[in-house]
């Protein structure tokens, strides 16, 4: 057994998807994403867990980037988690809260409730914090009237008092985390049922700016039916114009077509990079319902 690495404090949406993704081993929280990374690679925890995209605001960028350009892990298990925000504050300001000053939490959850701030808190001023459960916490520690955005478990854990539930702007709200190690591709860390499935997940920098490249990168794709779920560009950050893509393919690392269609791609010039071939957890299959 090992230690996860996660984005805290305690009570973050990080937190809840470690443990229901490894509920028997020890969690060891981390200030950012960066951090978690940075922890699994020094060998500080066995693997981490990060948030790697939402299905209102899209991809968390600092993951993908940061994975990229600075550390690279090994992407070893996913699972999807259902995400519901709410609006806590401390317990003497519960029927105040429409006159709070600020509201804090992380990026994406503001993001996710952008329209009910829009329509309920047009006035207040909006502090980004490194994660949801830090802003709860910050909220429990300050005397003022101010506002977080953050799940349950945290209301719980820093004795703050729900004032709205389910703020999030869009039902069936829900975000991928990804567990990320320094083992090997295929390294399987939980048990598997037969109904598992799994995604590899490639990084691909294209020859140079020639029309038709995208095409024929996903023509290697296409003709060997390989479906995929996913396909990002981020920019190289080498200057305007120059991307890399992640592609998610909807299938294990085999033997066969995913090696074909990464020599196929190698062959027009293309940079292939495979940064995991990993098993998909649903938050159901994991049977921990803690959000
Ligand atoms: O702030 C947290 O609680 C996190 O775990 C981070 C994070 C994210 O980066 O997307 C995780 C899930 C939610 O989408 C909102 C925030």
């Amino acid at each position: 057994m090992g230690t996860v690495g996660y984005l805290g404090p305690k009570g973050s949406f990080t937190e809840a998807a470690a443990k229901a993704l490894f509920p028997k081993e020890e969690g060891s929280p981390f200030r950012s994403i960066p951090d978690c990374i940075d922890a699994v690679k020094q060998n500080m925890v066995e693997r981490a867990v990060v948030p790697l995209e939402n299905a209102i605001e899209g991809s968390v960028n600092i993951t993908l980037d940061y994975l990229i350009h600075h550390q690279r892990l090994t992407m070893a298990a996913e699972v999807t988690a259902p995400i519901y925000q709410h609006l806590m504050v401390r317990e003497e300001y519960k029927h105040d809260w429409r006159t709070i000053n600020s509201l804090l939490s992380h990026p994406q959850a503001i993001a996710q409730c952008h329209q009910f701030i829009r329509e309920n808190l047009d006035h207040v001023d909006i502090a980004y914090m490194n994660s949801t459960a830090e802003a709860a916490k910050y909220v429990s520690e300050t005397g003022e009237n101010v506002g977080a955005i953050a799940n349950k478990i945290a209301a719980k854990e820093y004795g703050l008092t729900i004032v709205k539930s389910e703020i999030n702007d869009y039902e069936n709200n829900s975000t991928r985390f990804i567990v990320l190690e320094n083992g090997i591709l295929g390294n399987e860390t939980k048990d598997l049922s037969d109904k598992t499935k799994f995604k590899t997940t490639l990084m691909i920098t294209l020859p140079s700016d020639y029309s038709g490249a995208l095409h024929q990168v996903l023509s290697a794709f296409s003709w060997r039916q390989i479906n995929l779920s996913k396909i990002e560009s981020r920019p190289m950050k080498t200057g305007l114009g120059k991307y890399f893509f992640i592609i998610d393919v909807d299938m294990k690392l085999d033997n066969v077509l995913i090696p074909g269609a990464c020599e196929e791609l190698k062959a027009l010039g293309c940079g292939v990079e495979i940064l995991g071939s990993y098993p998909c957890y649903s938050w159901n299959d994991l049977k921990i319902n803690i959000l």
